[in-house]
């Protein structure tokens, strides 16, 4: 029997356990948890993943401080919101949306945020941490999928893993996490050769490259667990679009001894890791919570 990665179960659960927290912190605070999104331009998928993040911080009992700015935003004002949003006490998490539009610099506005408010942990510092094995915030799609492995009891000292994926989103720091957990780790991209042979001899596959139906049987060897993070708006026959990932899922879950399934299964776990990294920064930032340090996601 396959087993099937539950992340929206599992979401639901830290969800729950990290509202739990919440309700007892912000008394003692005198403010609860805070993360601003920012999003620039209207690209409709990350509308929706910005509206789900919204509404995952209602329910959790952060506060949401979004911005939802215009395509033609300039680079200056972006770094004159993100100084405003470093010093704002009320805000302990800073994410910026990706993409963003042709004519911002991304890399310069990332390393703008406060390390300490990177709840996405893609700033230098944070990636740095990561890799050096120092706590930090880290980037909360390979967390996410740390987490889901970890609650399924996954083993993964000693696996042969392959990452499909380099980008400094997903697939290099879900690289490093794999290497922390003890994991053997080849990363494959776009230029790798031979790549079904490689992932063939893999006992974990995590999928990071964004194109559906693009893991088949071929690629995988029987009870190798399988990771997909692929998000890949496809559209039916009836005109309507629906979500799958890089694998193509009939095909491959029989062969897996155990699969996360789009949606349902990374997804929710990032919005989740989200969550916990806000949490987790405010946690550092206030001095009243100086014991309970350490004590998420336990
Ligand atoms: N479930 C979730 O929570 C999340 C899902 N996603 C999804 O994950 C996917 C990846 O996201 P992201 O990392 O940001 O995407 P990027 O486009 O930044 O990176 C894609 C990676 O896939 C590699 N790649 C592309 N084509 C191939 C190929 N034919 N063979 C092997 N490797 C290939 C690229 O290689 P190269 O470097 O050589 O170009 C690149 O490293 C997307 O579908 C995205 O929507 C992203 C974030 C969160
Ligand atoms: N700075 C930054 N950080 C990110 O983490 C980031 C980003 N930019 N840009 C876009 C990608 C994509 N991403 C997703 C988050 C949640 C779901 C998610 O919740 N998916 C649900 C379904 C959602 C739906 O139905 O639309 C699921 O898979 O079950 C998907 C994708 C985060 N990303
Ligand atoms: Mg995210």
């Amino acid at each position: 029997m396959t087993q099937i990665l539950d992340g929206k179960a599992l979401a639901k659960t830290i969800q729950a356990q990290l509202t739990a927290k919440v309700h007892d912190w912000t008394p003692q605070v005198g403010r609860p948890p805070g993360l601003a999104v920012i999003m620039v331009g209207d690209n409709p998928a990350s509308a929706a993943y910005v509206r789900n993040k919204e509404r995952a911080c209602d329910r959790v009992g952060i506060a949401s401080f979004g911005q939802k700015l215009p395509g033609d935003t300039p680079q200056a004002y972006l770094e004159g919101l993100i100084a405003e949003l470093n010093a704002d006490e009320r805000v302990d998490g800073i994410l910026l949306q990706l993409p963003v539009p042709q004519h911002i610099n991304d890399v310069t506005l990332l390393n703008t945020i406060d390390p300490n408010k990177d709840a996405d942990g893609l700033h230098p510092v944070n990636l740095g941490r990561l890799v050096r094995g120092e706590p930090g915030l880290r980037s909360c799609t390979p967390l996410g999928v740390m987490q889901l492995l970890h609650a399924n009891g996954i083993d993964i000292a000693g696996k042969q893993a392959v990452v499909i994926g380099r980008s400094i989103l997903v697939g290099k720091p879900m690289a490093l996490m794999l290497l922390e957990a003890n994991a053997t780790v080849t990363v494959a991209h776009s230029r790798t050769h031979n790549l079904s042979a490689l992932t063939r001899s893999a006992d974990i596959v995590v999928s990071a490259i964004g194109r559906s139906h693009f893991l088949t049987a071929d690629h995988i060897q029987a009870g190798a667990i399988v990771v997909d993070v692929g998000i890949n708006r496809i559209e039916t026959s009836a005109g309507q679009y629906r979500l799958v990932g890089d694998v193509d899922y009939e095909a491959v879950s029989p062969i897996a001894s155990a699969i996360t399934p789009v949606p349902g299964g990374v997804g929710p776990m990032t919005v989740t890791m989200l969550l916990h990294n806000t949490v987790l920064s405010y946690c550092q930032r206030m001095p009243a919570l100086a014991h309970e340090r350490g004590t998420l996601l336990s």
